[in-house]
């Protein structure tokens, strides 16, 4: 039982005392699973007879691409070969980027980076450590016990995702005096653990008022599942990491003259009528360094709260841009956001009528539309609004210089690829409303540009929060309120259905008063009129769907009503919040709930969560984590969502972290393929008639080689395209091919020399312990996972047959794909 008091999770199942109760992996003599990767070589290949050329060879093959006619030898094969599943392995695996973008980071550039982001995350962690104030941000892992309410789900990193019962005094196996203990259930029994130790052991599984359940229970008495569920949660985020960071060490490749430093830009920020608050004066200079100071192109992500002040920082941007003769296009996602866009930044540049700024609608008629893309075609327009319409192929630039999206997560795939294109020749200044935790903030320092807005303006008093049933008197007293004091309400509702009714209802008792409705499902049009009629003042009271979400600054509304509460997110609550309080004004945020006997449990759960941040006076203090979770997204996409679900999110940061803090860590160094040396003498001859079939024979097989000198991509093509052409090859042809993708997988993966003793293969390899081991974890086979170990700068296994020659080159093969699918997520150069 020593396992246990490794986790110190004691099972309480009855069986408890059995040996094999304890939940570990039972691991298995590594050696024993060598030998399973190599086909038996008691079960012969199936032989067939090529009609053309009589050519005895292997069948089970099959050809990748369209077919000639004729071609070497016929193909009815289904099989894909394994050289045919490795190829798409790796396409897979690697994706279109690095397809893409083959030059390899020049290793002297990449180390200077590496130092840099070290550097910057050391000063960033610092700050914070000595930051008392803002220590109160950071992310703490492990879960106060305390705080778990019964039926929380919670992750133990060995055992897996248990469900939390209560915390109860029981005796420990070998004392009589009481101990409080963690009660947990697992898929197959109850668990328990000492409290002062649940506090170090276990992380909440999802956000505290999240109803995000798990697929499954983790089996306390089987814990293999879990551990590879673990791992493979960790490699997809070292993935993540390596791919941000990559993606970085591209774009530094990009190059662009410094735009000059605009002589007019004291005139221009003068106009701004408040006094910057620190990050943005901050993120002023962040963005006038890149523009200005840099020699690559732009990719900086402003990401501050609703309502903090980041459009003025676009504006700035906007201005170095223009006033160097380029273009600026600015992208918002909704058209209304566009709009207000389109009249914030015409108004600002009013004194220059030399720049033109113009709206790029679907409410144009086709002749205005031809007329705009004919003016951004010849570059009449400098500045250009608009949806993603802006994105599509008809819209051609004259001098486009800088992009500004606005809410990039709210574009669709495409469109967000279209901008992602952008990037790589023009500047582009990303503006997000969903915060990040600065923790996560830090720790990317040096691998994205970002810019936090995380303080409001000053004179911004904090939005009055108010969370009842529903009372018709309420609602009334509210609404007299703040149109006596000649202001604006949102009058929001979660869905279409109750708009109208609230409208009559709001006639009623306010017949004098200018009310209409907004939703997504209307005509734009109207839908455009009655926002326009809205920020104009006409209208008094906007009843709506959750359409104003985000993005819409209106000063004069400084009361929001929101109906059934229950029925929101906590972070969509506080983007509708955030809609409010944009000026010096008190504002009012009226949240009602139904009659609470009318609501499900769940729904009660998520109230009495909203309750608890209102109560405790924190404001929306858990919203914002929630929110920091998903702006997160904003950095590393969204399909870490799967991720998440499979470790649980705390435990899901933390190796988040540990994967950026460490990432020079995981740095493999490639060998050029010239240095590889593969002592396995087998020299495979090719049968004459192929010989006399392919029309240039030498020539081909010295292109191949020249292709798997060049790099995995070019040897892939030229595989591909030798069997389109021929059809698939005769064994011996296989086997030379197999041979230049091991000497070339090995030289991609730092290996200098491959050879036998006896039973045992050595690959001779300069990387660190913890580089094999990443490399292991990636294997998706155990046959081959559980027969390598790395001793003495050399990745060995031993074999328990001497293999034929042809097999063993087989095993190197498959064992090197193997190996390969761990590239994603090492860090090379
Ligand atoms: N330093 C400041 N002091 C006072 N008011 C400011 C300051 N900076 C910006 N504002 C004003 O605050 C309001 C909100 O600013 P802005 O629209 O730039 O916010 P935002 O960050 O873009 O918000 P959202 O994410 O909701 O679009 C604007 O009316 C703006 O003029």
């Amino acid at each position: 039982m020593a396992a246990v008091k490794s986790c110190a999770l004691q099972p309480i199942v009855p069986d408890l005392d059995s040996p094999h109760s304890f939940p570990f992996k039972l691991s298995f003599s590594p050696r024993v699973w060598g030998l399973f990767s190599v086909p038996c070589p008691c079960q012969k290949p199936k032989k067939r007879v090529s009609a053309r050329t009589n050519a005895v060879y292997t069948e089970g093959l099959s050809i990748i691409g369209a077919a000639k006619p004729k071609l070497w030898g016929e193909k009815v094969e289904t099989e894909p070969d394994s050289i045919a599943m490795l190829n798409e392995r790796i396409r897979r695996d690697f994706g279109k980027r690095e397809a893409s973008s083959r030059t390899p980071m020049d290793s002297e550039e990449a180390e200077k980076y590496i130092r840099l982001v070290k550097e910057q995350q050391q000063r960033g962690l610092q700050k914070l450590k000595g930051d008392r104030e803002r220590k109160a941000d950071s992310f703490s892992y492990k879960v106060d016990p305390y705080s778990l309410s019964s039926g929380d789900y919670v992750v133990h990193k060995k055992v897996g995702i248990g469900r939390f019962v209560s915390i109860k005094f029981d005796l420990p196996n070998n004392s009589t005096k009481p101990t409080e203990y963690v009660f947990i259930e697992y898929a197959d029994g109850m668990a328990k653990l000492p409290v002062n130790q649940a506090s170090r052991m276990l992380y909440r599984y999802s956000l505290p008022n999240e109803t995000k359940k798990p697929r499954a229970l983790s089996k306390l008495n089987d814990t293999s599942a879990w551990e590879k569920r673990r791992i493979k949660g960790k490699i997809a985020i070292q993935k993540m990491v390596v791919d941000l960071m990559e993606l970085y060490l591209h774009r530094l490749k990009q190059k662009r003259p410094p735009y000059p430093k605009p002589s007019g830009m004291v005139e221009f920020a003068a106009q701004f009528p408040y006094e910057p608050t620190p990050d943005q004066k901050q993120a002023f200079i962040d963005v006038q360094k890149d523009l200005t100071e840099r020699g690559t192109p732009m990719d900086r992500l402003i990401c501050g709260d609703v309502g903090f002040g980041k459009t003025e920082v676009a504006l700035r941007a906007i201005f170095t841009a223009v006033s160097a003769g380029k273009q600026a296009m600015v992208l918002a996602p909704t058209i209304v956001l566009a709009k207000q866009h389109f009249e914030v930044i015409s108004e600002r540049f009013s004194r220059y009528p030399h720049l033109k700024v113009g709206l790029l609608s679907r409410f144009q008629t086709k002749a205005e539309k031809e007329e705009y893309i004919s003016m951004i075609k010849n570059g009449d327009l400098d500045i250009i609004v608009g949806t993603h319409a802006l994105l599509g192929s008809r819209v051609v630039y004259n001098n486009l210089g800088l992009l500004v999206v606005d809410e990039e997560q709210r574009f669709g795939v495409k469109q967000k690829e279209k901008i992602a294109s952008f990037k790589t020749s023009v500047d582009v200044l990303t503006l997000s409303a969903t915060p990040i935790p600065r923790t996560l903030y830090l720790a990317l320092t040096g691998f994205r540009d970002a810019s936090l807005i995380s303080t409001p303006p000053p004179e911004r008093v904090p939005i009055k929060t108010n969370l009842s049933a529903y009372s018709e008197g309420k609602v009334l007293s509210a609404l007299k309120f703040e149109l006596d004091r000649g202001g604006q309400v949102f009058y929001v509702l979660p869905r279409i259905k109750g708009l109208e009714e609230v409208k009559e209802f709001l006639e009623q008792s306010f017949p004098d008063v200018e009310i209409a409705i907004a939703h997504g499902k209307q005509y734009s049009k109207q839908l455009e009129g009655t926002m326009e009629k809205f920020a104009q003042g006409e209208i008094k009271i906007l009843i709506c769907t959750n359409i104003v979400e985000s993005g819409l600054d209106i000063q004069n509304a400084n009361t929001i009503i929101i109906h059934d509460v229950h029925l929101f997110g906590l972070a969509q609550l506080y983007q509708l919040r955030g809609r409010v309080g944009r000026a010096d004004k008190e504002a009012y945020a009226h949240l009602f709930y139904p009659d609470k006997s009318l609501l499900s449990d769940q729904a009660l759960e998520r109230l009495a969560a909203l309750e608890e941040c209102c109560n405790l006076g924190q404001g929306f203090k858990l919203a914002e984590r929630d929110m920091g979770i998903r702006g997160f997204g904003n950095i590393f996409g969204e399909q870490q969502t799967g991720d998440v679900g499979n470790v649980g999110i705390d435990l899901f940061f933390e190796m988040l972290f540990e994967s950026l803090s460490k990432v020079e860590d995981h740095r493999l160094i490639s060998v050029p393929y010239q240095n590889v040396q593969l002592d396995i003498n087998i020299t495979p001859r090719l049968p004459s008639d192929y010989i006399n079939y392919l029309e240039n024979p030498l020539e081909i097989i010295n292109n191949a080689e020249k292709a798997a000198e060049e790099d995995i991509w070019a040897l892939i093509q030229f595989t591909e395209s030798l069997r389109r052409q021929y059809g698939k090859e005769p064994r011996s042809m296989e086997v030379l091919l197999k041979k230049l993708y091991v000497r070339r997988m090995a030289a991609d993966l730092g290996i200098t020399r491959i050879y036998t003793s006896g039973k045992m293969v050595g690959m001779m390899a300069s990387m660190s312990k913890k580089v094999f081991k990443v490399m292991l974890e990636s294997m998706t086979s155990d046959v081959h996972r559980n027969s390598l170990v790395f001793e003495e700068n050399q990745i060995k296994a031993e074999l328990l047959l001497d293999l034929p020659k042809e097999q063993l080159l087989n095993w190197i093969f498959q064992c090197l794909a193997e190996l390969y699918s761990s590239l994603p997520a090492l860090v090379k150069y």
